[in-house]
């Protein structure tokens, strides 16, 4: 039986198995993407990302090829910004795409994206839309925060207190009423006129190192807590820095992305994950 093929790559330390799937022939079951995204008994992730023709899955797009997005837990999202960036560094370095400019599919619609020589990738991520105002708690301790949606769910928080000092190892609690399907959490200080500091506890996931998405949140709630709705920001986060433009019905998010490893998963583990 032959291996399946697998690549490793990042996008500011938000970690990604790439799994190569031209005609759609791979079946990703909750079980087995938990098995492979896991630290100890995979070869872990915070995410997977399945790249597959947009005609195999039968879905509208502009570009040819769709990215089918999985979180560590196995549960699907509707969209990620560091791994868009990931997908379109891996389809030009594997010929499967010229650098430039090119359209990847995802579950919350067409992304365009600028793959540039330096390694790095502009997304063009969509409208940042403000959805209204929640909360959330972490260790005991309230948070207000504004909720953003950036095809998938934010909740971000600015806040005056460090967020270097957040204990992000449990699940914050937030309010399921307003977030019946989860939330990504992110929490922001502001570090100067057009800088942020960011941490973000993803749904699926946990505390990852980036969320490209989050950045994107962050950056809008930001300049609506401003009583702005248009500006560009840097956003720091633990495994690097992007930066992000907010326009009215638009956003676009610039940073890194790395393919660091390539090569076979076992075809009797990979089998035996769903028996
Ligand atoms: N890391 C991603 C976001 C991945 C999806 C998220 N966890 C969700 O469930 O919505 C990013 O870079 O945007």
């Amino acid at each position: 039986m032959g291996g399946i093929e697998f690549l490793k790559g990042h996008g500011t330390q938000n970690d990604f198995v790439l799994l190569p799937d031209p005609d759609g022939r791979l079946e990703l079951t909750e079980a087995n993407v938990a098995a492979l995204c896991d630290r100890r008994r995979g070869l872990g992730a915070d995410g997977v990302l399945r790249v597959v023709r947009a005609e195999a899955l039968g879905v509208e797009s502009g570009g040819e090829w769709f990215m089918d997005y999985r979180n560590a837990d196995g549960s699907i999202a509707e969209m990620c910004g560091n791994g868009v960036r990931v997908f379109a560094r891996y389809l030009v370095e594997s010929g499967l795409a010229a650098e430039g400019e090119f359209v990847v599919g995802t579950r919350a619609g067409d992304r365009p994206v600028l793959v540039r020589p330096d390694r790095s990738v502009t997304v063009h991520m969509g409208p940042a839309t403000i959805t209204g105002t929640s909360v959330t708690v972490v260790a005991g301790r309230p948070f207000s925060g504004v909720a953003v949606d950036v095809g998938n769910p934010h909740l971000v928080s600015v806040t005056e207190d460090d967020v270097a000092g957040l204990d992000l190892r449990e699940q914050p609690d937030f309010d399921h009423d307003v977030f019946p399907s989860g939330v990504n959490l992110e929490f922001v200080n502001r570090l100067g006129e057009g800088a942020l500091r960011m941490r973000v506890h993803e749904r699926g996931v946990g505390e990852t190192r980036a969320c490209g998405t989050g950045t994107v949140a962050a950056v809008a709630a930001a300049l609506h807590l401003a009583g702005a709705d248009t500006g560009s920001s840097t956003v720091d986060i633990p495994g690097g820095r992007v930066e992000v433009t907010v326009e009215r019905g638009s956003s676009t998010l610039s940073g890194p992305a790395e393919i660091v490893a390539r090569g076979e998963l076992d075809a009797v583990w990979w089998a035996g994950l769903d028996a």
